[in-house]
């Protein structure tokens, strides 16, 4: 998961993109890019690190325009530290394209081979992303019959895309002298908003990865762009919209409304607030159920993720719910970190006990999910060392068994820790007195409860079944392979364009630094 956003405005949009790659932070913390156009101009600042980072005001002042793309990443292919794997993408031809991606593509290798042997297309990184972008470009290429390029054409080339390519992609591209291009794959995996402004000097559309951004931007949230669906956006604020896949299939990703996506977003008519407190009560029933003889003193939340489960299961067990742990504001979110001794040491930076919520108690610990058990195994022994006298765990979502393909990364089973164990287990692996997990099928009724229109999801990490049809147990394999290589030395001058900063790039003056 990422976060990309796409606005054509009245004005200029360089603190726009800026704000509301802010507030989709949370998508992405490795790096991140903003993209402008100004006429037939693309105006291009990209680097590692979180957002407030990679911009400085000189940077900002370049950003000229009134329509762009930007993009936060948390990498699923290529690597966390190398710049030239930042996002927009750039190619110059045909017309001139910049895009931004949220997923992770299934085929991206064979796409790779296939564009230099049959389209002669130059990959720079190791970037699925740029395969994607080179794939839209060559599309666009072969559906172009003019010079100037116009809406029939695009929807075409999205269509070509659709055939082509595998796995899961929601994106928002420029192309330059015609507008904003948004889509999002035939099964809709990875999620798309669109909104829209009203204004004196004209209508400003904003398609963004969460709701929130919609929102907080001032703008007002239109609808989703449907799966398969392409939207455009041209320079003066006309919008069209066409569905360019051939088959399509809605099936969100689930992960996004246990953990990735922020609670006061709406995704797929779904309100992941309202729906993580679904989860609570469905784990309340199965605690009532399965354990009605347990001891609980206090219900307390994992923050931040699980806070709104957790809030709801003791609201339905009639228990109280106390904030047990402080949550460090200047530590970011430790599962989308790279690097397994990152995350362990974050982990203890960010969350502190609170030891008067412990001693003496037996609590009952609320999570949204048990990915590595980084987080469980380290906040269980702090709530012992508090004082705690049993330490019961609970996890809003099933055990995560399998690897993601789809723009997590959790590409090895082997790094899951309930892959190859049982409940009881984990439990012993993670120092619980007792551990329990949620139910797949009350995990989907828990979304379906909020908006029974969507009725499949991509649950791959908990069943193994992978939505798209072509992950195969091969594929799975040689991704195992891959991990256990150790990484190739990132470098920053791939692309010969890096500065301290990050890539500044002013197309027609190509500026470094
Ligand atoms: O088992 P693990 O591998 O530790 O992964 C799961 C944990 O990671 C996430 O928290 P994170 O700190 O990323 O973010 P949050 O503040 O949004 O909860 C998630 O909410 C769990 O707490
Ligand atoms: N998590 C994502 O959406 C990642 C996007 C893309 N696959 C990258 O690695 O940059
Ligand atoms: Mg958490």
């Amino acid at each position: 998961m990422c976060g990309i956003l796409g606005v054509v405005a009245t004005t200029p949009v360089n603190q726009l993109l800026y704000d509301g790659l802010q507030v989709l932070q949370h998508r992405g913390q490795d790096a991140a890019g903003i993209a402008t156009a100004e006429g037939g101009r693309f105006h291009m600042h990209k680097g590692s690190g979180l957002v407030r980072d990679v911009f400085r005001t000189r940077n900002m002042r370049s950003l000229m325009g009134n329509w762009g793309i930007g993009h936060c990443r948390y990498p699923t292919a290529g690597s966390a530290d190398n710049a030239a794997e930042a996002q927009p993408f750039y190619v110059n031809s045909p017309f001139g394209l910049m895009l931004a991606h949220n997923g992770n593509l299934t085929n991206a290798d064979q796409l790779k081979q296939d564009m230099f042997l049959q389209d002669l297309r130059h990959m720079n990184t190791n970037s699925d992303s740029e395969v994607l972008l080179n794939v839209l470009a060559h599309e666009l290429q072969a559906a172009s019959t003019k010079y100037q390029v116009d809406a029939e054409t695009i929807f075409k080339a999205v269509a070509g895309v659709h055939r082509r390519v595998k796995g899961a992609y929601a994106v928002v591209a420029m192309i330059a002298g015609y507008g904003l291009l948004a889509f999002r794959d035939p099964y809709g995996i990875r999620p798309l908003v669109m909104g829209r402004n009203e204004t004196s000097e004209g209508m400003e559309y904003m398609v963004a990865s969460e709701s929130v951004a919609i929102d907080t931007l001032g703008f007002k949230m239109l609808r989703d762009v449907e799966p398969g669906e392409a939207v455009l956006i041209d320079m003066r604020g006309n919008f069209v919209s066409r569905q360019c896949a051939e088959r399509t299939l809605h099936a969100p990703c689930m992960f996004e409304y246990v953990y990735l996506a922020r609670p006061d977003s709406v995704m797929d008519g779904i309100s992941v607030y309202e729906t993580r407190a679904k989860m609570g009560d469905f784990l309340a029933d199965k605690i009532r159920l399965t354990m009605p003889n347990l001891a609980i003193d206090a219900v307390i939340p994992i923050p931040d993720s699980s806070r709104h489960s957790a809030m709801e299961l003791a609201a339905r067990l009639k228990l109280p719910y106390r904030e047990g742990f402080v949550k460090n504001r200047y530590i970011g979110r430790t599962f989308i970190m790279p690097g397994q001794a990152t995350r362990r040491k974050s982990v203890r930076q960010k969350l502190n006990a609170i030891s008067q919520e412990f001693k003496g108690r037996n609590v009952l610990l609320v999570d949204d999910s048990i990915v590595r058990g980084t987080t469980s195994r380290e906040i269980i022994m702090m709530a012992r060392e508090a004082g705690a006298k049993k330490v019961y765990f609970a996890s809003a979502s099933p055990p995560v068994r399998f690897a993601n393909v789809y723009g997590i990364d959790m590409p090895t089973r082997s790094e899951l820790i309930a892959a190859f164990r049982n409940d009881e287990e984990i439990c012993r692996e993670i120092g619980a007195d007792a551990l329990i997990y949620q139910d797949l099928d009350d995990l989907k009724a828990a979304v379906r409860a909020i908006n029974p229109a969507v009725t499949q999801f991509e649950t791959s990490c908990f069943d193994g079944s992978y939505i798209t049809g072509d992950v195969t147990a091969t594929y799975l394999q040689n991704m195992e392979h891959k991990r256990s290589q150790p990484p190739l030395p990132a470098s920053d001058d791939q692309d010969g364009f890096d500065g301290p900063d990050g890539e500044q790039l002013d197309l027609n003056l190509v500026q470094a630094g």
